[in-house]
């Protein structure tokens, strides 16, 4: 909220959020409820999903989020029909081609690489360019590649753009030899029209791969074992229109129920799977985390005390890297030494440096964050450098003395629904600002 209590117009992800920086007092307390949106991770697969479909699919609870936006622009650019309202998205795809899509909207997100295997399995070919999405350390394409590869394709990387043609899709036995969320979907897009069967060995197992299974499913698609570490999936030759409502985000779920941790008292998470959340919410009531469960709601309340905890990010079920970044912020307010360390990326611990200066006692060794607490944290200028170190500095902000700003908003807008909307509803002091031209030069120099 601005100081005159308005909620600036937001440009949700644009190059206009670039110039924004959110505001935050701390040391408010957290209270109410708050609802839970759509999944952005199983969002941006079910779009690109859309197009293999001959006929329109209409998807609902959608996220309002940049990348969603993104995506639908990139179905535009290749010719399919795009209505957008609110949560709600219908795609026709009947006009699409198979456009080139290079550098530009791609570079946006990551998730733009669905849609390589979303136009392999519908034109047999497509040209794209190599995905953004958060800077988190390396993030190679090499196991979708081998999958295309392995259904047929032949594939090339040129000028940044990686290029894929088959005269046939072909069944085949896939063996991941790293579990990947990104080539688990994108083999399943690019396999459910080939002739024959094919086998994902050593599949992801996250929900939203369910969720895009289930799409598929709805649409024609013969997908089975989805959930487990083997999927096997007879293609068909066409796949119908469908309706589909997307499951809530486990990740933005698990963000506030890091923030009530903090700073609640008496705070409801409405609209979630709690067994999506069972990694973390077991971490928490290690830590002393009072939290009890429903059927799609949960209450957290803040507990004075906090104890220390070690965290090691996993593979799903196991404690998810994306919030990895909001708990070590939790953490700084733990009694202890606390070790998190991150087996999925190299590096993200961009947040680290910007916890520092808000007087956080942590410090990077490898790929684990040792965190001493609790100190007290102050309000400060920090940054984020991308979308969950983004949402860990907002935590951080809700809990320290004064107001810390947080430039870096455009990567926070990538994924969070109205996030200064939903924590001002709790009882947060958060608002957003235009950066002055100065501010503007010294956040691009940084
Ligand atoms: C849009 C989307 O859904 N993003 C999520 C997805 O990203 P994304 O799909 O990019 O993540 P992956 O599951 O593919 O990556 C997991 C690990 O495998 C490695 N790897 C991946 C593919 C590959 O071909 N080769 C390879 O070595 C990656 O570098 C990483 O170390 O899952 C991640 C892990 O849960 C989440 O952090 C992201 O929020
Ligand atoms: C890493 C993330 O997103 P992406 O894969 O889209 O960059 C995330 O959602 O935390």
């Amino acid at each position: 909220m601005g100081r005159n209590g308005t909620i600036p117009q937001r440009d949700n992800g644009g190059s206009e959020s670039l110039m924004d920086k959110l505001m935050v007092e701390g040391g408010h307390p957290l209270q109410g409820k708050i609802h839970i949106s759509g999944a952005k991770n199983s969002a941006v697969a079910l779009i690109p999903a859309a197009i293999l479909a001959d006929s329109e699919v209409s998807i609902d609870n959608l996220p309002k989020i940049s990348d969603v936006e993104t995506l639908a622009h990139l179905l535009e650019d290749i010719g399919a029909s795009v209505v957008h309202e609110g949560t709600h998205m219908s795609i026709n795809p009947r006009n699409i081609m198979p456009m080139p899509l290079p550098n530009g909207r791609v570079k946006k997100l990551r998730a733009s690489y669905y849609m390589m295997g979303a136009m392999l399995g519908k034109f047999k070919k497509a040209a794209i360019g190599l995905p953004g999405g958060c800077n988190l350390g390396p993030r190679p394409i090499d196991q979708h590649i081998k999958g295309f590869e392995a259904l047929g394709a032949k594939v090339t990387n040129e000028q940044g753009s990686i290029f894929l043609r088959a005269d046939k899709l072909t069944g085949a036995r896939i063996y991941l030899d790293v579990v990947s969320v990104g080539a688990t979907i994108n083999i399943m897009l690019a396999a459910v029209k080939a002739e024959g069967r094919t086998i994902i060995e050593n599949a992801a197992k996250e929900p939203e791969i369910i969720d895009v299974a289930t799409i598929l499913t709805s649409m024609g698609a013969k997908i089975k074992g989805v959930g487990t570490n083997v999927i096997r999936i007879d293609g068909v030759s066409e796949l119908k229109g469908c309706t589909h409502s997307i499951i809530p985000d486990r990740i933005e779920a698990g963000t506030y129920i890091i923030a009530a941790a903090a700073m609640g008292q008496e705070v409801i998470i409405d609209n979630i799977i709690p067994d999506h959340l069972e990694s973390l919410t077991a971490k928490l009531k290690e830590m002393g985390v009072h939290i009890e469960a429903g059927d799609d709601q949960m209450y957290i309340h803040s507990s004075p005390g906090l104890k220390s905890a070690d965290i090691k990010t996993l593979v799903y079920p196991g404690f998810a890297t994306d919030l990895q970044q909001p708990i070590t912020v939790l953490l700084t307010q733990a009694k202890g030494t606390s070790m998190v360390t991150d087996t999925i990326y190299t590096s993200r611990f961009k947040h680290i440096d910007e916890l520092s200066r808000m007087g956080a006692d942590v410090k990077v060794e490898g790929r684990s964050a040792i965190i001493h607490g609790p100190t007290p944290l102050e309000g400060a200028s920090v940054k984020a450098s991308d979308l969950r170190a983004g949402a860990a500095l907002v935590i951080a902000g809700l809990m320290a003395k004064g107001v810390t700003e947080i430039t870096g908003v455009e990567h926070i807008d990538r994924g969070y629904e109205d996030l200064e909307e939903k924590l001002v509803a709790l009882g947060a002091k958060i608002w957003r600002e235009r950066l002055t031209t100065d501010e503007v030069e010294q956040v691009k120099s940084s």
